[in-house]
């Protein structure tokens, strides 16, 4: 059988990208995304809106809901101060195996874990298994009828606390309504949306980032 997406993806990085070099791990997916094949990464424009946040959050300890192919994990983990994690949670083992290599061919290995499996299983396991306290940050971009429960999840486990920050992919396309409404009427947290465009197109989407108030 033929190779997949995630495997075609792999290979323009080990062609076109320069090991331990994040910068060129992003522009080789991002390039082949915008002209060979589409893919669902953030993307290189809601991707500056990501590295902003990050840069404003310069988060400690961070989580990721849905690594895919590990490019939002290549963003996030190239801006992390030296200590600092990211925890990357993903479910499709053909999809991890892939996003290993290219989180490796980056160089930012050390600073990442990622954790196979689902999100609902594992982030009850999180302070246990990782001495986690809380996540400074996290990015939520998995399936988006997951987006709620998750959130109440973190919450409920003490995995976020005062001046946590939650950045959440797609809010406006696929479209993650109940978690708008969830955040935004929510007195426990202070939302914006962030206009932007579906990765690789001119279709709106946008980023939601909420501060969580205690
Ligand atoms: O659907 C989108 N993302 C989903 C991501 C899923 C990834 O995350 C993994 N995953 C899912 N749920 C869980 C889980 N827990 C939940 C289940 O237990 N625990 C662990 N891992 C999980 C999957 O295995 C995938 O690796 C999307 C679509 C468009 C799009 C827009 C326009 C179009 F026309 C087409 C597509 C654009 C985007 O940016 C998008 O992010
Ligand atoms: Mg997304």
């Amino acid at each position: 059988t033929g190779s997949s997406r995630p495997q075609r993806m792999l290979k323009a990085v080990q062609k076109n990208a320069t090991k331990g070099d994040p910068e060129s791990v992003i522009s080789a997916i991002d390039y082949y995304c915008r002209h060979k094949e589409w893919a669902m990464n953030v993307g290189d424009e809601k991707g500056l809106i990501l590295d902003s946040v990050l840069t404003e959050v310069n988060p400690s300890t961070a989580l990721e809901l849905g690594t895919y192919c590990g490019y939002s994990t290549v963003r996030i983990a190239r801006l992390l101060s030296p200590g600092s994690k990211l925890i990357t949670v993903e479910f499709n083992p053909a999809f991890a195996a892939v996003a290993r290599q290219i989180i490796a061919y980056a160089g930012l290995q050390d600073k990442v874990t990622l954790v196979e499996g689902p999100s609902g299983d594992l982030i009850p396991k999180m302070k246990a298994r990782f001495g986690i306290k809380s996540f400074d940050f996290v990015f939520l971009d998995h399936w988006k009828d997951r987006y709620v429960p998750d959130t109440k999840l973190l919450e409920d486990c003490g995995l976020v606390s005062e001046g946590s920050v939650l950045l959440a992919d797609n809010v406006i396309c696929p479209g993650a309504p109940e978690y708008l409404k969830y955040v935004r009427n929510s007195p426990r947290y202070e939302s914006r949306y962030y206009k932007s465009n579906l990765e690789y197109t001119k279709v709106e989407d946008g980023l939601e980032k909420s501060v969580f108030l205690g």
